[in-house]
């Protein structure tokens, strides 16, 4: 059963703080020209947090007494710029203190960062409310791992509405951003995984030179070498050429239910864009708080004081 969906609104906050929009805008444009990868960040963020129960902001909550944080999980490696949505909130409580959540700031600093990597411009509702506890214990379930099997992959974004075009298209954030050697390896020693195209191979390895890398170290390989920093079906064609960086990546490739959209993605950015939209948007709908529920927290780290 999911509740609130349809007590999202466009424009929540226009009596409420008619700047809040244009505030997150202005704060992801200067993150953006400060350090690149923040908006690589707030697409991911979006998946963990939005997957994860609801898009709630649960995935932002710090471990403290009675909370573990969503963070911490295995799943979560790799994230990073988490200071910065403080940043973005800390401009809004500025402005009108105590009235933007921050599972609001999660889904509309996704939405302007997809624009500033040069992807498409999704209209997307606002009235998210925040979660008053950390889901770490179900991370696990929500997000799959980077090895799963295809079909358990299309299950899960089914679960939340996404169909099998809508999967293969979210996929595309994988069109920016890095992966650590950690989560490559496996395909790399002690054989190379025959679905890799070997001279792509040769690369990874010198990048990623160990079978068995420290996970603090930042050894890591560009998710797509084309255009690393643009949302775009680069990630497609990398896949036809067996470029895939993560077995979940280049399974949908092999997979007859998931082989013809990429193809057609591959072929057409436009498509790409609109499909990409259309699972956005669905994913930054599922499951919200809204009306009484959950709260506004000030601190999008900690649950309000009561
Ligand atoms: C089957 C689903 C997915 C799996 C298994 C998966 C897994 C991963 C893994 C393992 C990494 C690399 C982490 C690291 O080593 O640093 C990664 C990076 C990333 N993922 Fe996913 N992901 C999935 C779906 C998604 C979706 C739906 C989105 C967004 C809509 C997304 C956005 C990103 C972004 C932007 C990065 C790059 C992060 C950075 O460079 O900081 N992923 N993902
Ligand atoms: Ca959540
Ligand atoms: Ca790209």
């Amino acid at each position: 059963f999911q509740f609130g969906k349809s007590e999202l609104q466009l424009n929540y906050y226009s009596n409420s703080c008619p700047k809040a929009e244009e505030v997150i805008k202005q704060e992801v444009t200067k993150l953006y020209h400060e350090h690149g990868n923040t908006a690589v960040s707030w697409l991911r963020n979006l998946f963990h947090d939005c997957v994860v129960q609801g898009c709630d902001a649960s995935l932002l909550l710090e471990s403290v007494t009675g909370i573990e944080s969503e963070k911490a999980s295995g799943r979560s490696f790799g994230m990073r710029n988490f200071k910065y949505v403080n940043t973005i909130k800390k401009a809004l409580e500025d402005e009108c203190p105590s009235t933007v959540s921050c599972a609001d700031v999660v889904a509309l600093s996704a939405r302007d960062g997809i624009v500033m990597l040069g992807g498409p411009r999704i209209e997307m509702k606002t009235g998210r409310k925040d979660s008053k506890e950390s889901y770490a214990s179900v991370v696990e379930e929500f997000i799959p791992n980077h090895n799963d099997s295809i079909s358990s992959v299309l299950s899960r974004f089914q679960s939340i509405g996404i169909d099998a075009e809508g999967t293969v298209a979210i996929l595309g954030a994988h069109s920016v951003g890095r992966v650590h050697c950690v989560n490559l390896v496996d395909r790399l020693y002690p054989t190379v995984d025959p679905t890799l195209d070997p001279d792509h191979a040769e690369y990874l390895k010198g990048r990623c030179p160990t079978p068995t890398p420290d996970p603090k170290a930042v050894l890591y390989a560009r998710n797509d070498r084309e255009t690393p920093m643009l949302l775009d079906n680069y990630y497609y064609k990398n896949l036809l050429s067996h470029k895939g960086l993560l077995t979940v990546d280049q399974e949908l490739a092999s997979d007859p239910a998931t082989l013809p959209f990429v193809e057609k993605m591959a072929a057409d950015n436009g498509y790409f864009s609109e499909q990409f939209s259309r699972a956005v948007l669905l994913l930054s709908e599922n499951n919200p708080l809204t009306g009484d529920q959950g709260e506004v927290r000030k601190d999008c780290r900690y649950v309000n004081a009561s």
